[in-house]
């Protein structure tokens, strides 16, 4: 997988002005972008996924231009084949696991029994070792089987990228290391591209290869890690 973001976009809030203007390049498939709040990381991660549109550059994923200006192409979110996963997994309260999972599917598949049934369903049930809970709803899981559900939602549409937002900001420290160890582990084994955003250098650590640290709007240093 490669990722090609260059990208500006000027943002102006009353007296406030904000110049993004992000320019990286990876082929890496452990991609994290770390730098202090409000350096421009979250609007990097939408802009990416076709929640914010730049005024200006390219993003390409596989040599796919999901936005081009010169040629004016700018996808949207449902055709990037990009999965974005929100800091609080923004799970669906009233579905279950397995309709939560089912969700980006056929819309025939939030019928419970059939989302249960659905052999993509199945498999990251399996995988992610929440058969016995396909039933139960998010108030119902630990922290860790949350994010798991939400991880088998954005997988079960095979993204080319995962993009993660803080995912592990609200959650307490012991279950943090816990999680991001286990988010290391799937990413070994599913072999799945993901980029994501931090201010926690804990995360750089464990999930970071390619690293690049944001600044002001801009790519300040990039670095290729074990
Ligand atoms: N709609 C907007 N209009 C004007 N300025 C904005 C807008 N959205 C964000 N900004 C500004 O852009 C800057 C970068 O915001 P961004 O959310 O990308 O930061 P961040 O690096 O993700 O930080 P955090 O870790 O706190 O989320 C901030 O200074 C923010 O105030």
């Amino acid at each position: 997988m490669i990722i090609q973001v260059q990208i500006r976009k000027q943002l102006q809030a009353d007296d406030r002005s904000f110049q993004l203007d992000i320019d990286f390049t990876s082929d890496s498939k452990r991609i994290v972008l770390f730098g202090p709040s409000g350096a421009g990381k979250s609007l990097t991660l939408l802009a990416i996924a076709g929640l914010l549109a730049p005024d200006q550059g390219l993003i390409r994923i596989n040599q796919r231009a999901l936005y081009d200006h010169e040629q004016g192409i700018n996808l949207p979110p449902q055709q990037r084949n990009v999965a974005y996963l929100f800091q609080d997994y923004a799970l669906f309260p009233h579905l279950t696991v397995a309709q939560n999972i089912a969700f980006g599917l056929q819309a025939g598949w939030l019928n419970p029994r059939k989302a249960n049934n659905h052999p993509a369903v199945q498999k990251w049930l399996k995988l992610f070792e929440l058969n016995t809970t396909a039933k139960s709803y998010p108030h119902q899981l630990s922290g860790g089987q949350r994010q798991r559900v939400a991880l088998a939602r954005a997988l079960v549409l095979e993204p080319d990228i995962l993009l993660l937002d803080e995912p592990f900001s609200a959650l307490d420290p012991a279950l943090r290391d816990r999680m991001r160890k286990e988010l290391s582990t799937l990413q070994q084994q599913l072999d799945v591209p993901m980029l994501v955003i931090t201010h926690d250098p804990a995360d750089v650590t464990v999930l970071g290869e390619a690293v690049f640290e944001v600044r002001d709007g801009r790519i300040a240093a990039a670095n290729r890690g074990s």
